[in-house]
């Protein structure tokens, strides 16, 4: 058959950009058509300008410290238009990074136009017809917007337009205390405003309860205010919004954040029409990423599982080689990580300690180390947290890490997780010191101490001391 393409990537986002340009480089035709701005959630109102924002709430939060290690920092002063336009730069510095013409460079045709599938081998953008044996859909997701009575009749911010507030809100009152509503309520709170987090469970529910606990805590101390409840229903009135709880509790503020999840993009570009199934909120793919109909495939946000830029990434990357290569490739998370950029930092890896105790009961071994006892965290006066390392027997099956920059301690529990490293490996490198690595060190040489100082080496031990002294 006579195709335009060898392979359409519908979506510029982590999932497609990885993708069609991965093909490309292969040397593949590949069509990429995005319909909005390129770089996606990510870029344009995701990851980049939210950690942005957090930078800017970190310089403030530093500056009204009390006075740490011998030094008082004059009180800060927050230029909210200083702030957008960080943000705004943070984008603008990583926007050639996903743009049209680097994809171009890279041999992708990119098409700026809202696709449609409309056929089992047919998109339709822009007039044109495109034909091609493998379609990659890479969708994404929109914030969800819950059908509490009234909202639909109040002024509220999503994450699509929370970064473009061009003055700093007096108090922001979130639903949700996930991901976003918790990063973004310590920042909001340490750049100046009032904030109530409403969040019916355990905030940041899908971590290890410890972290979170100890994250809540230190925005308590910090000003945020908790509220315990579902949001129930919303009202307005003389410049306030009033959010009820289902406990009766009414919460008031001049701004509402909405952060209680995400839903899929996958409705009106033709996924119905062509017998695609849909699972609760996103399109349903086995482990290579294939829709039911084998030669298209679903990855990144816009299909069911974890939503993250790099799952994104990976599943692009997967796919690549599906369609390059002709490899199989099975999405596998025994060893996904994920951080919440709050402060401390709260970094995950493989199964939580809940998770672990379900599954493997007396089998599981936690092995807790406090940054307490790390000793560039005391040099630095910042303590708090702790690394848990979860082990059925020996190997390791999940970390959890609470603390300063616990994300980047996570590196060497993927390779323990995935078997190409050791707890004996890691028990035997040599660490910088003083470093906060040393803590994985530490915590995985204890799953060792118990066999190496044992009776074995004891006895092998004494035996050779006593040779010695015969001499
Ligand atoms: C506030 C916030 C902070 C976040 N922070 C982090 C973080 O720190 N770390 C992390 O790992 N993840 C983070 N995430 C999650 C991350 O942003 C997403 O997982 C990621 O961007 C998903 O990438 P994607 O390519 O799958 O989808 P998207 O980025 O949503 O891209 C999909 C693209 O497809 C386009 N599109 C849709 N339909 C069509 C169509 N019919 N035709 C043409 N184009 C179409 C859209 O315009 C969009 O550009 C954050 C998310 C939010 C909201
Ligand atoms: N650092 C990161 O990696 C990062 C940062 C931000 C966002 N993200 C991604 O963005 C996505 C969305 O994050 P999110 O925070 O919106 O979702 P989330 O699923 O993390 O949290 C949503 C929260 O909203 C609560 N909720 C639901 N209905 C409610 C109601 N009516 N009233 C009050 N609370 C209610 C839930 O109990 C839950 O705790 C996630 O997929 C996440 O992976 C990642």
């Amino acid at each position: 058959m006579n195709y335009t393409h060898d392979v359409i990537v519908i979506g510029g986002g982590a999932a497609g950009l990885t993708a069609a340009g991965g093909c490309a480089l292969f040397g593949l035709k590949a069509a990429l058509i995005e319909g909005h701005k390129m770089g996606g959630e990510c870029l344009n109102n995701g990851c980049v300008p939210s950690k942005a924002l957090i930078a800017s709430a970190r310089r403030a939060a530093e500056a009204r410290e009390e006075k740490r290690a011998g030094v008082q920092l004059a009180a800060p002063v927050v230029d909210w238009s200083g702030v957008h336009k960080h943000v705004h730069d943070a984008i603008a510095h990583i926007e050639p990074h996903d743009s049209v013409e680097r994809f171009e460079e890279m041999g992708c045709e990119v098409i700026q136009d809202w696709a449609k599938i409309t056929g089992p081998k047919e998109v339709t953008v822009g007039g044109r017809k495109l034909t091609a044996p493998r379609i990659v859909i890479a969708t994404g997701s929109g914030p969800l917007v819950p059908p509490i009575p009234g909202l639909d009749g109040v002024p509220y911010l999503t994450n699509e337009n929370l970064f473009d507030l061009t003055a700093q809100p007096d108090h922001l009152v979130i639903i949700g205390g996930g991901v976003i509503g918790m990063e973004m309520a310590q920042s909001f709170r340490r750049l100046g405003s009032e904030v109530t987090v409403i969040e019916p469970g355990n905030v940041l529910g899908r971590d290890d309860r410890d972290s979170a606990a100890i994250v809540k805590s230190v925005m308590e101390d910090e000003g945020v205010r908790f509220v315990q409840g579902k949001a129930a229903k919303v009202t307005s009135g003389e410049g306030a919004i009033t959010v009820t709880t289902d406990g009766g509790e009414d919460v008031s503020g001049s701004h509402l954040l909405i952060a209680v999840g995400r839903k899929a993009r996958t409705e009106g570009y033709g996924l119905e029409e062509l017998g695609i199934a849909l699972g609760k909120n996103g399109i349903k793919v086995d482990q290579r990423r294939r829709t039911n109909l084998k030669h298209i495939y679903a990855i990144g946000d816009c299909r069911e599982g974890p939503r993250l830029t790099h799952v994104s990434g990976y599943e692009g990357s997967n796919v690549v080689l599906e369609i390059a290569l002709g490899l199989p490739a099975k999405a596998d998370f025994k060893a996904l990580p994920w951080c919440t950029y709050t402060e401390p930092e709260v970094a995950q890896i493989g199964m939580t300690e809940q998770e672990a105790r379900e599954k493997l009961g007396d089998k599981l071994t936690v092995v807790t180390e406090g940054f307490d006892h790390n000793e560039r965290a005391i040099a630095e006066g910042l303590t708090k947290g702790h690394l848990k390392v979860m082990l059925k027997g020996k190997k390791v099956v999940g970390a959890s890490i609470c603390g300063v920059n616990a994300g980047e301690l996570l590196l060497p529990f993927t390779q323990m997780i995935t078997g190409k490293s050791g707890t004996f490996d890691m028990g035997g490198a040599i660490i910088s010191y003083p470093t906060r690595s040393e803590i994985t060190k530490a915590a995985t040489f204890a799953a060792w101490e118990p066999t190496v100082f044992g009776a074995w080496p004891k006895r092998w031990v004494a035996f050779l001391a006593k040779i010695r002294r015969m001499f």
